[in-house]
């Protein structure tokens, strides 16, 4: 650790207490059961990312807890946490943040009806305002990939790369989702599902309407560049 420069040192902590901190947001929204799911997120000026331990319970995910790796994914020996092993997706958020360097942070989880449109490898349509603002259109069906090694994280960045969607249903498995930064992959893993339930619910009443292309694009342009406060400057 004391091989980082004391502004990388900083930083690596403020991501540690982020990254902790959002975990316990997919337990508040309902996102994962047990140990299931992961949150990551990039140090910013350094090739470094910090993810969860593998199987650790959320109630022990404190910022010690969380473990530095480098963007191949290798722990960095010496640090908090670094006792433990990484989230098994460790390989697929590394790969990811190796390939688009936009992306400040990675999630996944089992969120149960996102969970069901990737068991049935259908893109969830864009019909609901809510979804043309956070998602731009389709929610994108990725490839079915055995975890271990890149082969989820390649179908990650093959789906959403140039895509405007920050999250992907990887098949037969479940949403994992990217953005600027942790908490805004968190934001689209909570968005994801609740698009999945609500255009199940639709589907279940009959068919739901797609909206206009033009419309998605106009409620997106809006959602994505005025709603909300606008961005404090930087510090
Ligand atoms: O999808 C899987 C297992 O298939 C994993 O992503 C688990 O959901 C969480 O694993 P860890 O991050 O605790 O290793």
């Amino acid at each position: 650790m004391s091989a980082l420069s004391p502004a990388v040192q900083v930083a690596v902590a403020r991501v540690r207490d982020e990254v902790a901190a959002l975990h316990a947001e997919l337990v508040r929204y309902g996102l994962v059961v047990w140990t299931g799911g992961n949150v990551s997120g990039r140090v910013p000026g350094a090739d470094l990312f910090v993810i969860k331990p593998s199987g650790v319970g959320y109630d022990d995910l404190d910022a010690a807890a969380m473990i530095l790796c480098t963007l191949d994914g290798e722990v960095v020996p010496d640090t908090p946490g670094s006792d433990r092993s990484p989230s098994s997706d460790t390989a697929a958020h590394a790969y990811v943040y190796r390939n688009m360097p936009e992306v400040g942070g990675v999630v996944h989880t089992h969120s149960p009806y996102a969970c069901a449109w990737a068991a049935r490898r259908e893109p969830i349509p864009c019909v609901l305002t809510a979804i043309a603002d956070e998602f731009g259109g389709e929610i994108p069906i990725g490839p079915f990939a055995i975890i271990g090694d890149d082969s989820i994280g390649r179908g990650i960045v093959e789906t959403l790369r140039g895509h405007r969607s920050p999250a992907v249903l990887m098949a037969n498995h479940g949403p994992f989702t990217i953005g600027k930064d942790a908490r805004a992959a968190v934001k689209a893993a909570v968005m994801v599902e609740d698009a999945a339930r609500s255009v199940h619910l639709a589907r279940s009443l009959g068919e739901p309407h797609p909206i206009d292309p033009a419309a998605i694009d106009s409620l997106y342009d809006r959602y994505q560049n005025v709603y909300g406060q606008a961005e404090p400057p930087p510090r």
